[in-house]
């Protein structure tokens, strides 16, 4: 992506690269990689590790270790091809004030809540900021010049800055990976495409909360209404390299 310097104006931040062909279902999607960001949802201990939160809620959380593994290749093509890398973190204060207390409907939903509810000395332990929980897995750490944003709710626009974020940046498509494929990402894909986003999911690089028929249903969705599904494979062949390694880096980005 080119950053404007000494000049000024919209057009100059987008729009000169090759347009590329990214398979997908249920067709090719179309895109530059400047005006494209690589999405990482919620790769942090509470969805992604034994003893997090969905772990402790009761869900099947065995298998995503290789949904790391992929998300660290396309990681490294994004950074490769200029892509913003934009890693979301989903959780509250300790207070648990950001949760919103038996007057929002997310009291009654977040099974992190009411798991806490039902088990009091876990309180203060699950999705809250500070706690190993909340952190990103070890494996994904953000480097210098990737953003981080905290989100209170599923989707990654509401009441963040995720959409400024990306508008300024002439940013059109988005690139999602991530847990859980039928909640946060797909509720930020869904508000992405109300907003006029283009997002596509890449399969291997996501996992579901619920049964594996949840996986197959939220990407039907997906690529039925709402986007494109593509693989790992297929984004790091078309933005760079299928076999580019997946490098570990220092923890230095920018947290929105
Ligand atoms: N990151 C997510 O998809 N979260 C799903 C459930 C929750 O946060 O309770």
């Amino acid at each position: 992506m080119t950053i404007a310097t000494e000049k000024s104006g919209y057009a100059l931040n987008t729009g000169s690269d090759a347009m590329l062909e990214l398979p997908g279902k249920p067709e090719p999607l179309h895109l530059r990689a400047s005006e494209t960001a690589l999405v990482v949802v919620d790769m942090q201990n509470a969805y992604a590790t034994i003893g997090g939160y969905l772990d402790r809620a009761g869900f099947d959380v065995s298998a995503t270790g290789p949904v790391i593994r992929q998300i660290r290749k396309a990681i490294a093509t994004a950074r490769a091809a200029g892509m913003p890398v934009i890693f979301f973190q989903n959780g509250w204060d300790p207070d648990y004030v950001e949760a919103g207390g038996p007057g929002s409907p997310n009291w009654y939903k977040s099974n992190a809540l009411k798991t806490m509810r039902r088990q009091p000395e876990l309180k203060g332990s699950l999705l809250a900021k500070g706690t190993w929980d909340y952190d990103l897995v070890d494996e994904l750490t953000p480097q210098a010049g990737d953003i981080v944003i905290p989100k209170p709710r599923y989707s990654g626009f509401f009441n963040t800055p995720f959409d400024s974020v990306l508008r300024a940046r002439g940013i059109r498509n988005l690139v999602f990976t991530g847990i859980a494929t039928n909640v946060c990402v797909e509720s930020t894909l869904r508000d992405g495409f109300f907003l006029e986003y283009f997002g596509v999911v890449l399969a291997d690089a996501t996992h579901q909360a619920g049964p594996d028929f949840v996986q197959q249903a939220a990407l039907y969705n997906i690529e039925t209404f709402f986007g494109w599904v593509s693989t790992t494979e297929d984004f790091c062949r078309t933005f760079g390299r299928a076999d580019v390694p997946a490098e570990t880096h220092e923890p230095q980005a920018t947290t929105a």
